[in-house]
C-alpha cells in the first residue's frame, strides 16, 4: 500500500470554536455522519454566520495593516465569506441525497475505477489549499453506482476543512456504506499551498495517501491490479 502518511486514527473534525450564539443561528448539517463516529463541524451556512464571517475578514484586513474602506476592499470581506461558504460546502450535503439512487443492479463483479478524479480541499491545519487526483475504484457485490456519484463522493469530503488522510478515508468507506462492495480503493495524490507559500516552502513536493478496504485489503494480486491500472497511460490520451 502506497501511504506516505500513516493514517492512524482518524482524528474528529469537532472543536470548531463557534460561539453557542453562532451555534444556534446556523443551519445543522444533514449529514451527520463522518463516518468516523464523530460529530462534524456545524457550517455556517445563514446569514447570520456569513456577517459573522464577514466581520472576521475585516478584522484579518485591519490586521495585516489594510484599510477595510479603501475601495478596493470594501466587498473583499462578502467575497471572502462566499468563497469560504462555497469551499466548505460539503459539510450541508449529504450521502444519501448525492447519490439520488443511483445504484444499478448490473450482477457486475468485476473492478470498476474511476481515474483522475481533480479536487480541491482546504487542510485544516492553516486554511490553505491543497488539491491534485483521486483514483477510486471498487469490486461490486452485484450492484453498481452511477460513476459520476463517485466523483460527487470526492467532491462532497473534499469541500470540508481536511487532512489528505482522512479525506481519503471517508471517501472510501462513504462507498462502502453505500454500495456494500465486495473491496475499495481510494488512491489520492495532492500537493498542499502550506508546505508550497510557506512554511517549509518545498513546491515540488507531493503526498500520496491510500485507503483499501476488503479485498483490496485482504489480497494482494487484487491490490496490484489497482494500482498497475492507475499508473498505465490509457491509449487515447
Ligand atoms: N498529515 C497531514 N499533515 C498535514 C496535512 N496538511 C497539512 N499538514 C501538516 O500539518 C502540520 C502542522 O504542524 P504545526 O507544527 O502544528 O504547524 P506549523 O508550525 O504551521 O508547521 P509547518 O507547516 O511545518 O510550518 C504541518 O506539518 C503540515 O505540513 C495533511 O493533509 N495531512
Ligand atoms: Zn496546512
Amino acid at each position: 500500500m502506497t501511504q506516505v502518511f500513516s493514517n492512524g486514527s482518524n482524528s474528529s473534525i469537532n472543536s470548531n470554536g463557534l460561539k453557542s450564539s453562532l451555534r444556534e443561528q446556523v443551519s445543522s448539517r444533514p449529514d451527520r455522519n463522518t463516518h468516523d463516529g464523530k460529530e462534524a463541524v456545524i457550517n455556517a451556512t445563514s446569514e447570520a454566520a456569513k456577517e459573522k464571517m464577514m466581520d472576521a475578514v475585516k478584522v484579518m484586513l485591519e490586521s495585516v495593516g489594510e484599510d477595510p474602506d479603501r475601495e478596493g476592499l470594501l466587498k473583499t470581506p462578502k467575497r471572502v465569506a462566499e468563497a469560504m461558504q462555497f469551499l466548505t460546502q460539503g459539510y450541508n450535503q449529504s450521502l444519501e441525497k448525492l447519490v439520488n439512487g443511483a445504484i444499478f443492479d448490473e450482477g457486475h463483479n468485476e473492478m470498476v475505477l474511476v481515474r483522475d478524479i481533480d479536487f480541491f480541499s482546504l487542510c485544516e491545519h492553516h486554511m490553505l489549499p491543497f488539491m491534485g487526483r483521486a483514483h477510486v475504484a471498487y469490486i461490486p457485490s452485484q450492484k453498481v453506482v452511477g460513476l459520476s456519484k463517485l466523483a460527487r463522493i470526492v467532491e462532497m469530503y473534499a469541500r470540508r476543512l481536511q487532512v489528505q488522510e482522512r479525506l481519503t478515508r471517508q471517501i472510501a468507506e462513504a462507498i462502502q456504506e453505500v454500495l456494500e462492495p465486495q473491496g475499495v480503493a481510494v488512491v489520492m495524490e495532492a500537493t498542499h499551498m502550506c508546505m508550497s507559500m510557506r512554511g517549509v516552502q518545498k513546491p515540488g513536493s507531493w503526498t500520496v495517501t491510500s485507503a483499501m478496504l476488503g479485498v483490496f485489503q485482504d489480497e494482494q494480486k487484487t491490490r496490484e491490479e489497482f494500482l498497475n491500472l492507475i499508473r498505465h497511460q490509457p491509449s487515447f490520451m
